[in-house]
């Protein structure tokens, strides 16, 4: 069974807005749909998991509704930390998972996201175990300390870290635990989550869009996005 889970328990406070940014409405539909479409559309998923805020609960299920979401599963607290609202998921998922199956983790502001992206995720896990899509820089990369060059990187080494995030399940249920007996439960990112217990990740290149709504720019750049498709 491949499993998404589907992050939008997040407050957003870098976007500076009321509403938490997910359900911000671009084109008359909330940030949210548009990632929820491209995970049903995606032949290879299963189900679908969403972690929400408690007080959007009730706005999430008309959303599931409004667009048809027919893969929902279950809808699960978030945490105080996305690390923990991807645990109360897994751990959810823990109830009827097998070691072998599948699970993609996904920000749910990551709205470009396409359902091709989403199944190559799926391929490649069932090869590689741990994958993550990324996006090798396209710039000249530096360090700077006090407002001054203090090196160069090798670009060819450099990579834009995106999700989804998908491993084998006994591989991110494991990672999380030991990252918690490590005493972490703020890290923003699964991958650094699992090194430590798997260092095997894979990388699938991804160039074709892939933000991260995270400030107000990134609104108008996804409206942009959306003309051009
Ligand atoms: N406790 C949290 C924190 C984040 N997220 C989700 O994780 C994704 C990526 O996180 P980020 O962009 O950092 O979202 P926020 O935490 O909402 O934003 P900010 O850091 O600006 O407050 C988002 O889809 C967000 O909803 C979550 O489910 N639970
Ligand atoms: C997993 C992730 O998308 C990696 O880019 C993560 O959500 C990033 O969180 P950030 O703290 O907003 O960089």
């Amino acid at each position: 069974m491949n499993i998404a889970v589907i992050l939008a328990g997040g407050t957003g406070s870098r976007m500076q807005s009321k509403t938490p940014k997910q359900f911000i409405k671009i084109n008359g539909k909330p940030i949210i749909s548009y990632t929820l479409m491209a995970f049903e559309q995606a032949e290879l998923i299963d189900e679908i998991v969403i972690v929400c805020l408690d007080d959007y609960k009730e706005h999430i299920k008309t959303i599931i509704s409004d667009f048809k979401i027919s893969k929902f599963n279950s809808l699960i607290s978030n945490g105080n930390t996305r690390q923990q609202s991807v645990f109360n998921a897994i751990s959810h998922i823990k109830n009827y998972a097998k070691d072998d199956d599948i699970v993609l983790i996904h920000d749910g502001v990551r709205a470009m996201i396409m359902p091709d992206m989403i199944d190559k995720c799926v391929i490649e896990t069932k090869k590689y175990k741990a994958v993550t899509l990324a996006q090798k820089t396209k710039n000249t990369m530096i360090i700077a300390k006090n407002g001054q060059i203090s090196k160069y990187l090798d670009r060819d080494f450099i990579y834009n870290v995106q999700t989804p995030q998908s491993f084998k399940f006994d591989i991110i249920y494991n990672s999380h635990i030991n990252a918690i007996n490590s005493g972490n439960t703020d890290i923003t990112d699964d991958t650094q989550i699992v090194m430590p217990y798997y260092n095997n990740i894979h990388i699938i290149e991804n160039d074709l869009p892939n933000l991260k709504l995270t400030t107000k720019e990134d609104i108008m750049l996804f409206e942009y996005y959306l003309k051009s498709v």
